[in-house]
């Protein structure tokens, strides 16, 4: 797997991130979804500088440009629920993508920490030879990523597959490596130095679903 770590250098990105890992700012639901959109505008920006491009012909008012443009098309998928606001900031960047959406959580049984990751909802277009960019703010034991990523039959053969992550524990990275084919690309904004016993990432920010959209039953 390519890993791309992009915040090794200091940026604007720095602040979004540590505004959303801030217990005093953080519980401002809007603002929380609003810094998860611009990073996800920072990261689709980022990534946009790996695809391929083809050249094209631009025709202004004045005369013709010679320019490029991505040659495959895009297709942005994310993992409910917490990936929607980082969506919205991809989708801000590639505004002309596919979008797919795939549901999954952790099903806990009775009061034990032990979870399985449950696969239900899947609305997604074809990703034959296309950039498929998977997104999901955090990447934690790397379990629903896998599990999503086998749920889309990726049979299908994309040209490429991005997985977009906001924070991601060394622990998801080691899980993803031995479980998804090698060409795949992982975009990280922050890495975190482990998992707690309830497989949360720490520092992390906690719960990126209930952050964004509130707590659930
Ligand atoms: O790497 P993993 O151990 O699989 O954990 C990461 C998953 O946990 C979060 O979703 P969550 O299950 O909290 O669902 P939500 O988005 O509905 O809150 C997050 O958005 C990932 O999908
Ligand atoms: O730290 C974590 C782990 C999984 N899901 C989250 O929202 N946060
Ligand atoms: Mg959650």
């Amino acid at each position: 797997m390519h890993i791309h770590y992009i915040s090794e250098q200091n940026s604007i990105l720095n602040h979004f991130l540590a505004q959303i890992r801030d217990v005093s700012i953080q519980k401002d639901s809007m603002r929380f979804r609003k810094n998860i959109e611009r990073i996800g505008e920072i990261m689709a920006y980022e990534l946009s500088k790996t695809l391929d491009y083809k050249a094209i012909d631009v025709q202004t008012p004045l005369g013709i440009k010679h320019t490029t443009t991505v040659a495959e098309p895009v297709v942005l998928c994310s993992i409910l629920r917490a990936g929607l606001a980082l969506h919205t900031g991809f989708m801000n960047f590639f505004d002309d993508a596919e979008n797919g959406f795939v549901s999954a959580y952790r099903h806990h049984y009775d009061n034990d920490d032990k979870f399985e990751i449950l696969v239900e909802y899947q609305a997604a277009p074809s990703f034959e030879g296309k950039n498929l960019i998977l997104i999901d703010p955090m990447l934690a034991t790397g379990q629903s990523i896998v599990a999503v990523l086998h749920k889309l039959h990726l049979e299908q053969k994309p040209k490429e597959i991005h997985i977009a992550v906001v924070i991601a524990a060394p622990e998801g990275i080691a899980y993803l490596e031995e479980n998804l084919p090698k060409n795949c690309h992982l975009w990280v904004a922050a890495l975190d130095e482990k998992l707690n016993e309830k497989n949360y990432i720490i520092p992390g920010l906690g719960d990126a679903g209930d952050l964004a959209y509130g707590s659930k039953l």
